[in-house]
């Protein structure tokens, strides 16, 4: 078994070293990774639907998680990602790493949360000058969403006019501001309707997407309250595998297995928890 060194919730987080990955397996085992760092995650700017490359120690973080999971004997059938370029390479590099040329599915319902407003702002400036607990409630709070963004934001025009945006969403649903709640409203479906079915058939799935859209799935398979799933805060570039039963529940342990080094994993979070600091 794995070693216990940090719980969130209920849920236990086991952490196995590179080396002696001995992980509970459930009836499906689905392995997810938020993308490695991106040059705004670097420049601790809100992103969201911003399409910002990944950073060089991203690109690492990416080549590092596919070495995990090639150590870990992970042999994957279908990937899903976003349609957001830091997601993808990520994706990339991971299959470049293990040395797998399989089937990838791309879709905005897996995109990071749209951060209306805050998209651009620099995270300790917001939280200088809107308080700490303002930026709190606006990263991390279920259903109280940033502001929107209206037409005269500076990255409005980029955004929407994308061509990465051909396929959806419509001009309708183009969101201009996402809680948590509304990304796993668009999210979830997306499990639903097009991951689970590949899942129950005995596909073995790979996903990278973000930091909110993973939460989301996460908060829906382990049932996580509004308020709880406050407290969960995903790390750049390191896999974790979920062991599901036969429906889809997770199984116990089976939640937010990481692969990777404890103390690396347990300090990442705390890095991404700290990014709404003010200084
Ligand atoms: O949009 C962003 O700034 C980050 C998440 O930010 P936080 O919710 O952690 O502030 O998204 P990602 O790097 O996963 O695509």
């Amino acid at each position: 078994m794995g070693i216990v060194r940090y719980s969130f919730m209920n849920i236990r987080i086991w952490y196995h070293t590179i080396q002696t990955v001995k992980r509970v397996m459930g009836k499906y085992d689905v392995v997810m990774v938020r993308h490695g760092e991106s040059e705004w995650n670097q420049k601790n700017l809100f992103c969201g639907w911003y399409n910002a490359d990944l950073s060089d120690k991203g690109k690492q973080e990416a080549t590092s998680s596919g070495k995990a999971l090639k150590d870990a004997h992970f042999k994957f059938d279908i990937a899903y990602t976003s349609v957001l370029i830091r997601a993808q390479k990520t994706l990339q590099i991971i299959l470049q790493e293990l040395g797998q040329d399989i089937p990838i599915e791309k879709c905005w319902r897996l995109n990071e949360r749209h951060y209306g407003g805050l998209t651009g702002l620099n995270k300790t400036e917001t939280a200088n000058k809107y308080g700490e607990e303002k930026v709190a409630i606006w990263r991390r709070s279920y259903d109280v969403p940033p502001p929107p963004m209206e037409p005269d934001h500076p990255y409005y025009e980029k955004i929407v006019n994308d061509p990465i945006y051909k396929d959806g969403p419509s001009k309708e649903e183009f969101p201009k501001f996402e809680s948590l709640k509304l990304t796993i409203a668009r999210t979830l479906p997306y499990w639903n309707d097009v991951i689970v079915p590949e899942i129950k058939k005995g596909k073995s799935v790979l996903i990278v997407a973000h930091g909110n859209s993973l939460r989301g799935i996460i908060k829906h398979l382990d049932k996580i309250s509004d308020k709880d799933i406050m407290g969960l805060n995903l790390p750049t570039g390191i896999p974790f595998v979920y062991s599901l039963d036969e429906n889809l529940n997770p199984i116990p342990n089976g939640s937010l297995q990481f692969l990777g080094d404890p103390e690396t994993v347990k300090k990442a979070m705390d890095e991404v928890a700290a990014q709404g600091k003010a200084k």
